[in-house]
């Protein structure tokens, strides 16, 4: 089936659920995926139904993330449901601190790759960080993972001006050494640290870096439906920079959904003002056409959140 496209002619492709909102870190920046208190769970069949649904609606992808995805003790069988299915990519998003028990489980139950969070590699910026020590469990789950051909592993850094924005060339040489993808992202307000004296202490521009980057790659590419994101090929390794703020052309190239931790249809990462019931429907017993529709009212309540200005 084609993908659905949404009101700004935008098609949906990936689908990305956040699968709970617990989570055993607790890092100074965190936006939740998007935020929506709710300690209600769904289960592996719920998920598997709607990932059913989002199938059938042209979906290509699907993304676990949190909280953190791998918390939940249902998460291989999650995996194995979902893998029935026949998607083009399944992927988590993890802090990876369960990573190194778990990859070869995720490999087997059908996950097809990784991003493991990791913004630095010096252990008292990691407890900065995260207010946890786990910066070697982390590093173990990462070989882990490249080990069992889960591929490809991609590193997220979120770079943060005054804490790690010196240290993208160590993460580089790191992540060059296995293969990996780094993948530096632009820190975004979030609920949790939404106060402006956070985001004026913290944010750091990526500009500079883009700029840099630019004069020194062999190659660069842009990733079309992936918002419009760069990637930088150096000397053997892999730099994508994930620059949302102030720019149009990332939101105007977004083709994801989101689904919540209590199963609602949420159309952007940034806001909560927009979502649509789906998992209260279905636990009623809604039959397919119903829950279908519920999924496009949240597909036709898409805007960008970034617009053009108009003149
Ligand atoms: N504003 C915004 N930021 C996003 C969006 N999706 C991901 N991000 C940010 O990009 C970072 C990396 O996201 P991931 O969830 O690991 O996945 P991804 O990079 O989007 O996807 P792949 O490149 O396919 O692996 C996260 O820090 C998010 O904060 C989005 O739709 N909007
Ligand atoms: C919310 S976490 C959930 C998955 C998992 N717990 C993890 O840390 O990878 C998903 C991604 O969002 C990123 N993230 C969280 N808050 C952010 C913020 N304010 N700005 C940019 N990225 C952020 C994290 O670094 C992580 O890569
Ligand atoms: S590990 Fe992920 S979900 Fe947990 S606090 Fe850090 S960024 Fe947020
Ligand atoms: S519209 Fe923009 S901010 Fe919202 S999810 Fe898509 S890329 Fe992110």
């Amino acid at each position: 089936m084609k993908a659905i496209k949404d009101p700004f002619n935008r098609p949906i492709i990936s689908l990305r659920i956040t699968i709970t909102n617990r989570c055993d870190e607790n890092c100074i920046y965190c936006h939740h995926d998007g935020m929506v208190n709710s300690k209600d769970e769904m289960t592996p069949e719920e998920i598997y139904k709607i990932c059913e649904i989002s199938k059938d609606l042209g979906i290509q992808r699907v993304r676990l993330s949190g909280g953190e995805p791998l918390i939940r003790k249902d998460i291989v069988e999650i995996i194995e449901k979902i893998s029935k299915l026949n998607f083009r990519d399944i992927s988590i998003t993890t802090n990876g601190t369960m990573l190194e028990k778990y990859a070869e489980k995720l490999k087997d139950a059908g996950l097809d790759r990784v991003n493991v969070s990791l913004d630095t590699l010096n252990p008292e910026t990691y407890k900065f960080i995260t207010k946890r020590d786990y910066l070697d469990r982390v590093k173990r789950g990462i070989v882990k993972a490249v080990e069992v051909g889960l591929n490809p592993v991609k590193i997220n850094m979120v770079l943060m001006k005054g804490i790690n924005e010196n240290e993208v060339k160590d993460m580089f040489y790191f992540t060059k050494e296995y293969g990996i993808v780094l993948q530096v992202i632009e820190l975004m307000e979030s609920e949790n640290c939404d106060d402006s004296k956070f985001n004026a202490e913290y944010h750091y521009d990526l500009t500079s870096l883009e700029e840099e980057l630019t004069k020194i790659a062999d190659d660069i590419k842009t990733r079309e439906f992936m918002q419009n994101r760069k990637k930088y090929f150096i000397d053997g390794g892999e730099i994508e920079l994930v620059k949302p703020i102030e720019n149009t052309n990332f939101c105007k190239n977004c083709t994801r959904l989101r689904i919540t931790p209590d199963g609602k249809v949420k159309p952007c990462l940034l806001r909560n003002d927009n979502l649509v019931e789906l998992l209260s429907y279905m636990r009623e017993g809604a039959d397919d056409e119903i829950l279908k529709k519920q999924y496009i009212k949240g597909i036709n309540n898409r805007e960008p959140y970034t617009h053009e200005k108009e003149d």
